[in-house]
């Protein structure tokens, strides 16, 4: 038995990045809304694909090229970039290889190695440069669960178990978090004193009063007025 892959968990912003799906069915479908949740430009090259995914070309949400992949394809993304499309190439920013033909996945994913473009092979992890992990999301806050490969039903079981335990409460707190991160950084100038005020923050009782039903949101000026009574204790 081989040792696991120790992957990195990175989170990548993908708004406005032209990203390759190659393959059209109910894989597709599912990275395909992965991506278009991200933000991502979205292209799927496949000769068929799903009623859903016809549904979001109809809709224009993904542009898609009607045929086989050919050799190269992930290093022609639309040249909308006109400084780019003089160089002669544009690469895509990430790939999915998730046909039903192994030796077309095969053939996407060692064209992306050389271009260096991250890709997920759905037949076979080895392939991948990177995988997908399951996610649970509450705003501002992602938990992702990877097994490095031991089975999505095994990621899937513990997945389960970490959102019965984060309920809807840490979408306000983390939002809240944040808005006194920001107010933080706009006021106070001086480092230590900015890094004594958040970690205040962090012990104040806000998840216990939202999950009591008791929280309402701060103003900025309620913010404005916690740190400077903060400073002067
Ligand atoms: C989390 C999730 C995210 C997502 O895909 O977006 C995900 N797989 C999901 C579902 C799912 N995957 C499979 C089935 C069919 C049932 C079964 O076979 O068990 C179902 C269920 C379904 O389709 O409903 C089969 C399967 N999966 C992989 C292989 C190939 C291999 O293992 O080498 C094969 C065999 C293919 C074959 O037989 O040919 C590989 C990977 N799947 C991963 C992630 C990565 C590891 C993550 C980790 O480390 O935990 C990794 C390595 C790469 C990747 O794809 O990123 C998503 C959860 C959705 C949810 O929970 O609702
Ligand atoms: N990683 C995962 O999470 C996961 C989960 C289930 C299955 N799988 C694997 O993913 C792959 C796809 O599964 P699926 O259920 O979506 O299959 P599917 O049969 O529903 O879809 C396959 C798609 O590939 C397209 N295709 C075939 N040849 C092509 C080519 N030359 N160029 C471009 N597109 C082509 C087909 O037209 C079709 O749209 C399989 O290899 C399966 O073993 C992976």
């Amino acid at each position: 038995m081989s040792d696991p892959i120790h992957y990195l968990p990175i989170m990548l912003d993908c708004r406005d990045q032209d990203c390759l799906i190659v393959g059209g069915g109910k894989v597709a479908e599912r990275k395909s809304i992965s991506l278009l949740q991200a933000g991502a430009i979205l292209t799927i090259i496949s000769p068929t694909v799903t009623a859903k995914l016809q549904q979001l070309i109809d809709q224009q949400q993904i542009r898609w090229l009607d045929r086989e992949y050919q050799t190269d394809d992930i290093a022609n993304c639309a040249f909308s970039d006109k400084k780019l499309s003089e160089i002669g190439y544009r690469p895509y920013f990430l790939v999915h290889a998730v046909t039903s033909v192994p030796e077309i996945n095969n053939q996407v994913a060692t064209e992306a190695k050389v271009y260096r473009i991250p890709v997920n092979v759905a037949h076979q992890r080895e392939q991948s440069t990177f995988i997908n992990p399951n996610v649970i999301r509450r705003g501002r806050l992602t938990i992702a669960v990877a097994t490095s490969g031991a089975g999505p039903l095994a990621g899937r079981h513990i997945a389960k178990e970490i959102n019965q335990h984060f309920g809807n409460e840490y979408e306000i707190y983390i939002d809240f978090l944040y808005h006194v991160r920001e107010t933080i950084a706009k006021q106070v100038s001086e480092e230590s004193l900015r890094k004594s005020l958040l970690h205040q923050a962090m012990s104040l009782s806000i998840l216990e009063d939202i999950r009591q039903g008791v929280f309402e949101p701060w103003s900025e000026q309620q913010i404005q007025h916690w740190i400077n009574q903060s400073i002067e204790e």
